[in-house]
């Protein structure tokens, strides 16, 4: 069996568009920390984030974390994974991490073309394109040093899943 992949980024870098795609390329298995604690609570992200405030949905994107682990996974993060030194940590020693890496622009335009503001309620306050920035400039040196590769994820989705691959040095499936 095969370590677990993280994908690490900011919101609009792709990991749940290019984790899916790499786990079928790869014959993984595929889990989403979003997706996961929103299943598990029955509720959006704005929904707890209403109800807990961020303190409490970072705590249980933690659990969302360490819940899905497991051997030949490609595990999609949400863009705020890498604040908590324990998430950091865990990922570094469970698997191998990926941070997909876009300019705060391009994150901005695909966030504006797709909001889904259930999931991705404001982190700021401000304007999409002034949050990016913002967010971006805080989180960018907690990605790089989770890491333990960076691809750019401004390409093609099919051209970042083959970046992936062969930074890897894993074959597809089939
Ligand atoms: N390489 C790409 N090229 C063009 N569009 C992309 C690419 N990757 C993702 N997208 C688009 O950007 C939007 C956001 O992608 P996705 O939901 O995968 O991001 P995410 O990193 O999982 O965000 P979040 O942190 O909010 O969960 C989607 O509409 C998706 O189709
Ligand atoms: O960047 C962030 O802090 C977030 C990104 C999303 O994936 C969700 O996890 C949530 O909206 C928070
Ligand atoms: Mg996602």
């Amino acid at each position: 069996m095969s370590l677990p992949i993280y994908l690490i980024g900011a919101r609009g870098c792709g990991k749940t568009t290019i984790g899916f795609a790499l786990s079928q390329a790869l014959g993984y298995a595929f889990s989403d920390t979003d997706h996961h604690l929103q299943q598990m609570t029955q509720q959006t992200v704005a929904d707890i984030v209403a109800a807990e405030g961020w303190d409490g949905f970072r705590q249980r994107e933690t659990e969302s974390l360490m819940a899905v682990t497991a051997p030949s996974t490609v595990i999609a993060t949400g863009g705020g994974m890498v604040l908590a030194e324990t998430n950091r940590q865990f990922m570094r020693e469970h698997g191998r991490v990926i941070y997909l890496n876009a300019d705060p622009r391009v994150l901005a335009a695909r966030i504006e073309a797709s909001p889904q503001e259930n999931q991705r309620p404001t982190l700021t306050g401000r304007p999409i394109t002034e949050e990016m920035a913002e967010v971006l400039s805080q989180r960018d040196a907690l990605y790089l040093q989770t890491a333990h590769h960076v691809i750019n994820a401004m390409q093609e989705p099919e051209s970042v899943v083959n970046a992936v691959l062969e930074t890897l040095s894993i074959a597809r499936a089939s």
